[in-house]
This record gives structure tokens, sequence and C-alpha cells, in this order.
């Protein structure tokens, strides 16, 4: 390992074109059928790599610990892993745009982006297959972003098909709120039962999100939202929420609804991605 190496990295947003979820495992946890739409919109790390040891993280506020950091909680994991060094320790540079609790899978993808930069500047070698391994024990969305495509999902999230979507612009909307996932899975009226689709059916328009009523009703500033953006099309909700997202014909449709949304909520004009700025940032080094 050399010392010093440096690298900035993206981690990009996803949307979940869809989401149904087709069981409750024995753990708790919730079979799901979803389709990850990468978006052009993220936030953006700066890896420097040291010889101490140390994992030191420079960010915003979120209101928790350093140590609960997902990019922390990333680099320890990696650093568990019995064929890393000891002295492998790094600073990285957090820099957010993705709300916390929205979605929009930023914890994840930072979390993401953080093990496919150790793995190239410590030079671990490490799969891809190992380095989903190590995430999926993060987050239920950290594979997705180490494999870093767009792609149809099914188990927790982590059994993965590739997908090249078509190209695609999307209005998406931070209503003023968070939702906390577990909330969400955990409700007793979550519709966990929806026979599992066939891609076709899924690209035929035969989908929703099955989150979506339990959050309308325990967030009405999320119903309020999707009331609103159901105006300009078709209006859905990504993940557990809080943030909600509509297909546009263009860019310039998707700009002109930006420029409408009213001033409490956030808006983002998002192409879909089919791969990863993250992987291609970190290709040179491997
Ligand atoms: C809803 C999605 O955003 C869809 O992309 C993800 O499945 C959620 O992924 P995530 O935020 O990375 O979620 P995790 O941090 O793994 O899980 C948060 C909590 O959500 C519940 N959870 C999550 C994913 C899943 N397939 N089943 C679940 O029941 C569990 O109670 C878990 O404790
Ligand atoms: N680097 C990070 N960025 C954002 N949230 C983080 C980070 N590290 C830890 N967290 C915690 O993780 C939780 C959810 O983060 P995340 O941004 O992945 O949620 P999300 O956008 O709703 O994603 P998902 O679609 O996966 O549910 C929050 O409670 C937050 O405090």
């Amino acid at each position: 390992m050399t010392d010093g190496r440096r690298l900035r990295i993206h981690a990009p947003a996803k949307i979940n074109l869809f989401l149904h979820i087709t069981g409750r495992r024995d753990d708790g946890y919730h079979n799901l059928q979803t389709v990850f739409q990468l978006l052009d919109i993220g936030d953006s790390l700066v890896v420097e790599t040291n010889r101490s040891g140390v994992i030191a993280l420079d960010g915003p506020d979120l209101g928790i610990a350093d140590s609960d950091n997902l990019v922390v909680r990333a680099a320890m994991a990696l650093k568990a892993l019995p064929g890393t060094p000891e002295h492998c320790g790094a600073t990285i540079r957090l820099e957010k745009q993705l709300p916390s609790g929205g979605g929009l899978g930023g914890g994840s993808s930072d979390a993401a982006s953080t093990l496919l930069a150790l793995n190239a500047l410590w030079g671990l070698r490490l799969s891809t297959a190992a380095l989903q391994r190590t995430g999926a024990a993060l987050g239920a969305d950290v594979p997705v972003f180490v494999l870093g495509r767009s792609a149809w999902a099914e188990g927790i999230g982590e059994q993965l098909t590739p997908l090249d979507l078509p190209p695609a612009w999307y209005l998406v909307l931070k209503p003023d709120c968070a939702v906390h996932t577990g909330e969400i899975f955990s409700h007793r009226q979550l519709t966990r039962d929806t026979p599992p689709i066939t891609m076709h059916a899924f690209f035929a328009g035969d989908s929703r999100n099955d989150c979506e009523p339990i959050v309308r009703q325990l967030y009405p500033e999320v119903d309020n939202a999707l009331n609103w953006l159901q105006n300009f099309g078709e209006a859905r909700l990504t993940g557990t929420g809080a943030c909600i997202f509509c297909r546009c014909g263009s860019e310039v449709q998707a700009r002109r609804i930006a420029e409408q949304v009213p001033a409490r909520w956030k808006a983002w004009v998002a192409a879909g991605i089919n791969r990863s700025p993250a992987v291609k940032n970190t290709e040179l080094l491997l």
C-alpha cells in the first residue's frame, strides 16, 4: 500500500421504480421485488489513505456518532476482514447532497463507494461478490451500489440482475419529513403477500410500491406531495420514502415541474444512468 493515495469517488442515488413485498423471512426481513434505477445525482467522497490504521471522517453533522456513519462502518468492516493489513487507514471527506432517510439510498451508496475506494486504494483485491457480502451486512441496498448497475432485485435486495434501462428523466421530490424504514416494514397493515411478477409484467406497467399506502397514512406530508406530483404524471414513492418521483418526457419538462415545486419541498432533476460512476472512479486504480 502506498501512503497518502487520494481518490474522489461519487456515490449515486437510486430510486425504486417499483417495490413489491412478496413475503417475510424468519429473521424479520422482507423478501421483495424491485427495480433499482441509478441516478446521476448523488454524494461525493474524497478518500485519502494513511498507514496509521486510523479511520477518520470529515463530513456534515447527520445527528449520529461518526462510528455509526455508514462510511466509517464500511471502512471498519473492510479492516475487520482477515486479509486487511493492520496499518490500513484512511481519512474520508463526505460531501452530502442526498437526504438521510430519503429512500434514495444515500447512506448505502456512501458505504458502497467507501468499500470500492478502499479495496482499490489499499490494494485488497477483493472481488465484487466479496465486497457485496461485506456490504449486505451494512444495509440491504449496499450490494446494488457495489455492483454499480441499474438492476432487477429479489431476495432482500441482494439477488441482482443487471438491467439496461431506456434513457429517462425524473423529477425527484423530497417532502419535508424523513421516514424510518424499520417503522414501515414492521407496520401491521403492510402488504406482505404480493404474488411475484415477471420482468415482462413490470415492463408492461403492472407494478406499484407496496409501502405507499402505509407511508401516506403515517406521513401526511408525503401524501400531499404525491397528490401534488400526480398532476404532472405518475407519482410514486421510492423505497420507504420520504422521496417521491415522477418520470418525465424530457429534461425540459422535468425542469418546468421543478420550477413549480413549493418552497418547503426540495426537488432534483435527474437522469437515469445504467452504470455507477463510483465503479468507473476506481477502475483505473485496480
Ligand atoms: C426499502 C429499500 O430502500 C428498497 O430499496 C431497502 O430495502 C431498504 O434498505 P436499507 O435502507 O439499506 O435497509 P436496512 O438498513 O437493511 O434495513 C432497515 C430495516 O428495514 C427492514 N427491512 C429492510 C429491508 C428488507 N428487505 N426487509 C426489511 O424488513 C428491517 O426491519 C431493517 O431493520
Ligand atoms: N453516510 C450516511 N448518509 C446518510 N445516512 C446515514 C449515513 N450513515 C448512517 N446513516 C443513517 O442511515 C439511515 C438511513 O440512511 P439512507 O440515506 O441510506 O436512507 P435512505 O435514503 O432512506 O435509503 P434506503 O433507500 O436505503 O432506505 C439514517 O438513519 C442515517 O442516520
